[in-house]
């Protein structure tokens, strides 16, 4: 049974499913050395914000198929590391997008309002009004740097409570933006102009340190800036002294450049600033969301389906996944296929989408064939993640082109290897929707479905060679389930598909390949 760590807390409703496919051990407080001894053991690990899994984790995790983060940020994964291992990152992309939201919204909100000092003062028994006059943010301008989910959703609250909205996103759209009310500018204009700035970008190298001390000088000494993001995106030293010296109004943060946040200069800043403990995502609702999301995935992955949400597995969103996924494994018998007419090392890789699959969408194909074409050299150590850098480093040159016109099927697949042994081909195509059938082996037509153990044979066609090849099949007591012959013209070459009961053994091929008329014959084993 698989063994799946949790090394955060998550929600009931994502251990229960978890607890369907593996054996689930819940460790929250595990220290980095501690985890690296025990996650050896594991298929499978779960975190939040609070685990770091650096590389040498990865190394250590000599079973891990997937980590699965229960939230969005990634950024506490080293993606590259488990990419190279061919371990699955996945994440929750939308699960606590209105969590953290409204979080930043009941920062902006409880700043302008000094709500958390003057609660603290009324709970010390104190009546002071004066102290803590506060300002509207009705008719004031909230600058959103980064307008993807969180930013969009914050921008329609604060549209709603009547803000006037400048938005950063050199990768947005002017029209996206205009949709939401938000005027689309450059970052200077908008630190200049904004009464309010909130940050809902992924830390990056280039959004490390984005605000600055130089940034902070821009501002008026109005503002209040807002990152229910991630920690180091403001730099953290430059912010306390801007507060202190007036040149800004406040603060709110969610996040810190080190988590728990200890010795801070930030602390000791009075009602100008408030911070919470990385809350953003902290809802009941946001929780259970992000949970049930990411262990359906680590479920799906552990019984070998593919994640709906991989960070590192290139165009498999959900809806395209939902389209693709009968023909991922059309794609992957191919490629296998293919690997093993071609026998030897495969230079070039050629993959025609075809019919309906000739569009955008279906790149995801392109990689499901040639984690087909490299099962044969690597078995289960390639997978979606790295089959890709797989290929690089065994200098296979893929080549994917698409073909609309091709309507014999609605979609189907063909799928060229030219190795050190020559150029092979196979093209397949689903009937009703999941039954995969071989359509064309090396240019000849056929229509077979494909059979754990396979013989081809490109032959002559001319009476008596099916005769001579069952009887030498049947001297070695193999059983033949079925065959099929595809040939372009009669008597010219052809090509033989034969569906076997039993494993071919070894020295077989050189007896069929002595018969009169068949020049060549393939195994293949699916
Ligand atoms: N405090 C908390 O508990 C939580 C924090 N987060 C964090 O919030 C952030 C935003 O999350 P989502 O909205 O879900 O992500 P998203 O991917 O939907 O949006 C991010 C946006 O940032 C933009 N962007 C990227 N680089 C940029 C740059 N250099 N300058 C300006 N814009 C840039 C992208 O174009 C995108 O539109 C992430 O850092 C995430 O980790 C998310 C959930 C909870
Ligand atoms: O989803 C995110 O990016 C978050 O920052 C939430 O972090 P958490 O899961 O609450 O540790």
């Amino acid at each position: 049974m698989s063994k799946i760590l949790v090394s955060d807390p998550i929600d009931q409703a994502g251990i229960d499913i978890l607890s369907q496919v593996a054996a689930v051990d819940v460790k929250t407080t595990l220290k980095p050395e501690e985890l690296i001894e025990i996650i050896g053991e594991y298929d499978a690990l779960m975190i939040r914000s609070g685990t770091r899994v650096t590389q040498e984790i990865i190394e250590a995790g000599t079973q891990l198929k997937i980590i699965g983060r229960a939230g969005v940020g990634v950024d506490n994964v080293d993606v590259p590391a488990a990419t190279r291992k061919g371990i699955v990152v996945v994440n929750s992309p939308e699960g606590n997008t209105i969590a953290a939201a409204e979080h930043a919204i009941a920062m902006m909100l409880s700043m302008s309002r000094h709500i958390p000092d003057a609660n603290a003062s009324v709970k010390r028994g104190e009546w002071d009004r004066k102290t803590f006059v506060g300002a509207e943010v009705y008719k004031k301008t909230l600058g959103v740097v980064g307008l993807g989910k969180i930013g969009s959703h914050v921008a329609n609250v604060a549209k709603a409570m009547g803000m006037k909205l400048l938005a950063f996103d050199p990768f947005i759209s002017r029209e996206r933006a205009e949709q939401l009310g938000c005027q689309l500018v450059d970052l200077d204009l908008l630190v200049q102009q904004s009464d309010y700035i909130t940050l809902h970008i992924p830390k990056t190298p280039e959004t490390t340190h984005l605000i600055n001390a130089e940034m902070l000088a821009k501002m008026k000494p109005t503002t209040r800036i807002i990152n229910c993001a991630r920690g180091g995106i403001i730099d953290e030293q430059a912010l306390a002294v801007a507060i202190q010296q007036g040149q800004i109004a406040g603060a709110a943060l969610d996040v810190y450049e080190s988590e728990p946040l200890k010795d801070s200069p930030l602390k000791s800043l009075g009602k100008e600033i408030i911070l919470t403990p990385h809350l953003g995502a902290s809802t009941t609702e946001a929780q259970v969301n992000v949970a049930i999301d990411v262990a359906e995935q680590i479920r799906d992955v552990l019984l070998g389906l593919p994640a709906r949400s991989a960070v590192n597995i290139p165009g498999l969103s959900p809806d395209v996944l939902q389209e693709l996924k009968p023909y991922m494994q059309l794609a992957e018998t191919l490629g296998n296929l293919v690997g093993q007419l071609a026998g030897g090392r495969v230079e070039l890789f050629n993959v025609r989408l075809q019919g309906e699959l000739a569009t955008n969408k279906s790149q995801p194909l392109v990689i499901a064939a040639l984690k087909g074409l490299l099962y044969q050299a690597l078995r289960e150590r390639v997978n979606y993640v790295n089959a890709n850098i797989e290929a690089k480093e065994r200098g296979i040159r893929v080549i994917e082109t698409r073909d609309a016109s091709v309507r014999d099927y609605a979609g189907s697949l063909h799928l060229e290897a030219t190795g050190t042994l020559g150029t092979h081909s196979v093209t397949g195509a689903l009937l009703g929707e999941k039954e995969i059938h071989l359509t064309d082996i090396d240019g000849f037509p056929i229509n077979v479905p494909p059979n754990k153990h396979m013989l081809f044979t490109l032959h002559r066609d001319m009476p008596g060679i099916i005769g001579k090849l069952g009887s030498i099949l049947g001297s070695f007591n193999v059983n033949i389930a079925s065959m099929q012959v595809g040939r372009k013209i009669v008597r010219g070459d052809a090509v033989m598909a034969l569906s076997l009961d039993d494993p071919l053994p070894d020295g077989i091929l050189s007896e069929i390949t002595k018969v009169p008329g068949i020049r060549d014959a393939y195994t293949v084993t699916l």
